[in-house]
């Protein structure tokens, strides 16, 4: 990658802000997150995160402020927008009747991916479901699906990858290849905006870290200056 698009930021939120009728979920907030880098949101439950995620992702539209993808107004009805931002979100959304493999094969289809078969493969063999390629949805324990959300993330190109509480439901062997994972991504190039509850995944792979309280950022910075300030390391 060029080092000009390294240094240019990706993702530019410009005071993005949101509210759902009188009440303002998400207060006036600047993020911008390059190639390589990664961001962890971090806060307690209704802090915001999400809110952040979704716009961030052009899953939503702020009711104040600007965000910008690759220099553009951001929206998922944008098909650059769609093509290079994956999404993890912190929901399972399955089709009940297609295995394992087919909702990766069908991610593959959706973004033209060329002889996706044995990158299928890998990423199942990575996300350990190798043995359940052949699963219905409904077959899989909520840790395994869990593992499909990230497999079909990672079959797919990518140059931003938001992900909400991607350590959900995983056991803590499955966590720290998360993190690997991610360590992984940002070394391959891709912008990572992640948010979750977990301090070692964001001491393990984030740069910079947001501490969000009821919609406001109370603390910002590396992860090991926010958790100090959090009073969550010493
Ligand atoms: N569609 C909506 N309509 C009204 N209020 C909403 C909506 N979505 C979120 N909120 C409110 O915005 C605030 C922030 O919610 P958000 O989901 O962003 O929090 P979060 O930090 O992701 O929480 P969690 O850790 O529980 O996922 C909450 O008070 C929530 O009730």
């Amino acid at each position: 990658m060029a080092a000009k698009a390294r240094a240019e930021a990706l993702l530019r939120l410009r005071k993005v802000s949101r509210s759902y009728g009188k009440r303002l979920a998400l207060h006036p907030l600047d993020l911008e997150l390059r190639a390589g880098r990664c961001t962890a949101l971090f806060g307690h439950n209704g802090s915001g995160k999400s809110t952040l995620l979704r716009i961030a992702s052009g899953r939503d539209v702020p009711t104040g402020g600007q965000a910008l993808f690759a220099g553009r107004v951001m929206s998922e009805d944008d098909p650059e927008v769609r093509a290079r931002v994956a999404v993890v979100g912190d929901t399972v959304a399955c089709y009940p009747d297609l295995t394992v493999r087919e909702h990766l094969e069908l991610v593959t289809v959706a973004h033209a991916v060329d002889d996706a078969a044995g990158w299928i493969d890998q990423v199942l063999a990575d996300r350990r479901l190798s043995d359940h390629a052949r699963a219905l949805p409904g077959a899989l324990s909520s840790g395994q699906l869990q593992s499909l959300l990230l497999a079909a993330a990672l079959v797919r190109p990518r140059d931003l990858m938001v992900l909400d509480e991607p350590e959900q439901r995983l056991d803590p062997d499955a966590r720290v290849r998360l993190a690997e994972l991610l360590t992984a991504e940002k070394e391959g190039g891709v912008a990572v905006l992640l948010a979750t509850h977990q301090a070692e995944l964001a001491e393990a792979v984030a740069d910079h870290m947001i501490a969000l309280e009821d919609g406001r950022v109370i603390a910002e910075g590396t992860p090991a200056a926010v958790l100090r300030q959090l009073g969550i390391r010493a």
